[in-house]
């Protein structure tokens, strides 16, 4: 089974040279990258393109407006008594136009940041949005969170991507309005810089390639660096740390990996600032040697002083935009690499697809839920979790499951609660595949409170109605959940009562014991009226009497209801009807306390183990 269901792209390894027409087929990429900059904000992406248009055609306008001022001025010199109105009506229009390009610029420069930010929080959106519609296991898969951060660097890069795009479209109208006015005075010179210009683009799309590739190549050590940092600074950790004495472990191994990222970087900066110098003096020889052959020209009186500065200044604006387009050129192609990682990433689907025409979940619960010979091995793991489990869940009854660590009681209820399918066999509700329901009403009816249950940084309120989102103002139905998860007491001792924010991350927060948290996230499962309850060890962190009282509670709020209790404690587990017995992922016995007490199997022997504590 193979969490990535798009189709699989060949890579770029670090060894493996990225070709010149592999950068060119990134380039693809680009219209769907403005379809996003569109859906980010037509109007920002319409003003930001007319106004570059205005922009492109400034430097000419500039230049031979300054080639008539100064004709005229030579004019002027040679016939004084001759009138200067039109001499300062063209250095007014340079005023003007100088004053109009500055503004332009940056109106520019305020609408690609607008743009830039809205860009960025629509993909950030965007890629939440797409995370909630994939699979859990498609998380627990290393390649595929390698694959979530790189196209989570795309948010902040790909802003700068946009300028670049949109500055290279400017470019090169700038680029025809110039040469325009060039090809007019001599076309060859246009080429020289051209040839001129060559090298240092190849020379720089050489380097953006090692860059890519180095950075590529970095993806999963950057993650466990964020991770180190995570650790070595972090509230969560720094209980952990200190008592193991863990700083400077975490520190050593920090510095070894940011070491190696910094050295493999250093050696391309250094030979890419090298080869940079050598191939800007070959663009700068070719640009004099243009230069020259204008004074020649203006020498032998084929030019005008005028003709001399507008040629000369056209020529070193048309260098110094065609170098830039050609740089950026190859910056734009290695981001339309990056980009490629983000659309993949997009490009993820989520296996389990819902049913064309799915079924309403049964109200109520006829015939309960049936595994017929069910098997389930995780994604990363060559171990069944689960093999040939076949029982049946009654409505309305409670089934304990127990079975030491890893037996496979926590994969049966993500199984039963579809955050897996089975491998093997098959699930049903009344007869019917499980994969047939709706997902989403199955996830109403099919509440789960996990062992590992997030203690959400968010106020009381909000950490109850998770389990109900639609909810999250209806106090008084939070107020229920919590007084049945007897949590009440202890939020009404809280200063600022359901509004009291808890953990230690925000404001005010205040942090809670084990327990204490437990019995907030157990008032998340009276949320919804739920018609099967699942609780996997949701009791563990509570005291012994706590734990008594909640299951007292408990037995009664889901008289009507069926629920499935993941527990090692034994006094928990006789209070179901059924107890089911596993064992590597098998089922070994199934029946009530006392039946399997006297049976004298598995169940008997590990309630002896742990009454013995007790003697
Ligand atoms: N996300 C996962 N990826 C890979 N293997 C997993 C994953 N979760 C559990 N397993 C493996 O599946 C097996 C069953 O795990 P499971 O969590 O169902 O056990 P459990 O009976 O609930 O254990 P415990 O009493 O410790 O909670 C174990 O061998 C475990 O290593």
């Amino acid at each position: 089974m193979s969490a990535m269901a798009a189709p699989r792209k060949k890579r770029p390894g670090k060894d493996e040279k990225l070709t010149f027409k592999e950068r060119l087929a990134a380039l693809r990429n680009l219209p769907a990258f403005f379809r996003m900059v569109w859906q980010t904000s037509p109007g920002l992406a319409i003003g930001n393109t007319v106004l570059r248009v205005a922009q492109s055609a400034m430097p000419l306008s500039l230049l031979y407006v300054g080639k008539l001022i100064i004709d005229q001025v030579v004019h002027l010199t040679k016939d004084p008594g001759h009138s200067t109105t039109w001499l300062w009506q063209l250095v007014a229009l340079e005023f003007g136009l100088a004053i109009l390009s500055d503004a332009l610029s940056r109106a520019i420069s305020l609408l690609d940041g607008l743009l830039g930010d809205l860009f960025a929080n629509h993909t950030s959106v965007k890629i939440m949005e797409h995370a909630a519609k994939l699979d859990l296991d498609q998380f627990e898969d290393a390649e595929f969170y390698d694959k979530l951060e790189r196209a989570r660097q795309q948010t902040s890069g790909r802003t700068v991507l946009l300028a670049q795009v949109l500055s290279q479209v400017q470019d090169i109208i700038t680029i025809v309005f110039l040469a325009a006015g060039l090809v007019f005075f001599n076309p060859w010179l246009i080429l020289l810089l051209l040839l001129a210009v060559i090298p240092a683009f190849l020379n720089e799309s050489h380097f953006n390639d090692l860059y890519y590739k180095l950075a590529w190549g970095q993806t999963s050590d950057r993650r466990e660096l964020d991770y180190i940092r995570y650790l070595g600074a972090s509230d969560e950790t720094a209980k952990e740390v200190k008592v193991f004495d863990l700083s400077n472990f975490l520190i050593n191994r920090f510095k070894f990996i940011s070491n190696k990222f910094y050295t493999d970087k250093k050696v391309l900066q250094i030979r890419d600032s090298i080869w940079g110098t050598i191939f800007a003096i070959v663009g700068a020889a070719g640009y004099y040697a243009a230069y020259v052959i204008i004074i020649l020209q203006t020498i032998r009186g084929h030019l005008s002083i005028g003709d001399l500065a507008f040629l000369a200044g056209s020529f070193r604006q048309l260098r110094t935009t065609f170098q830039g387009i050609l740089i950026r050129f190859s910056s734009v192609t290695q981001g339309a690499l990056y980009l490629r990682d983000l659309f993949e990433y997009f490009e993820i689907q989520p296996k389990m697809v819902p049913v064309l025409h799915p079924r309403a979940f049964p109200r109520p619960i006829q015939q309960g839920f049936t595994f017929e010979d069910v098997g389930f091995k995780y994604i990363n793991s060559d171990k069944w979790a689960i093999r040939h489990l076949n029982f049946t869940l009654h409505p309305g009854e409670k089934l304990a499951l127990v079975g030491e660590n890893g037996a496979g009681k926590t994969t049966l209820v993500k199984l039963l609660s579809r955050l897996y399918d089975p491998v093997e066999g098959r699930i049903l509700l009344d007869g019917i595949d499980l994969r047939e329901y709706d997902l989403k009403e199955l996830r109403t009816q099919v509440g789960v409170i996990f062992q590992d249950y997030q203690r959400y940084q968010m106020t009381v309120s909000q950490n109850i109605a998770v389990g109900n989102i639609a909810q999250s103002n209806n106090l008084p139905m939070i107020e229920d959940a919590a007084r049945q998860s007897l949590a009440s007491p202890l939020i009404e001792k809280m200063p600022l009562g359901y509004e009291q924010m808890l953990g230690r991350r925000f404001n005010q927060g205040i942090e809670l014991s084990g327990g204490e948290w437990q019995k907030i996230a157990l008032a998340r499962a009276y949320m919804k009226d739920a018609q099967l309850l699942i609780l996997d060890e949701p009791t563990s962190a509570l005291d012994a009497r706590a734990e008594y009282n909640v299951f007292l509670r408990f037995a009664d709020l889901t008289r009507d209801k069926t629920a499935v209790l993941i527990s090692h404690r034994f006094s928990t587990v006789r209070m179901a009807n059924r107890i089911l017995v596993l064992e590597r992922g098998t089922l070994v016995e199934i029946g009530s306390h006392e039946e399997l007490l006297a049976r004298k199997g598995r169940y008997a022997e590990l309630f002896e183990l742990q009454a013995a504590g007790y003697k």
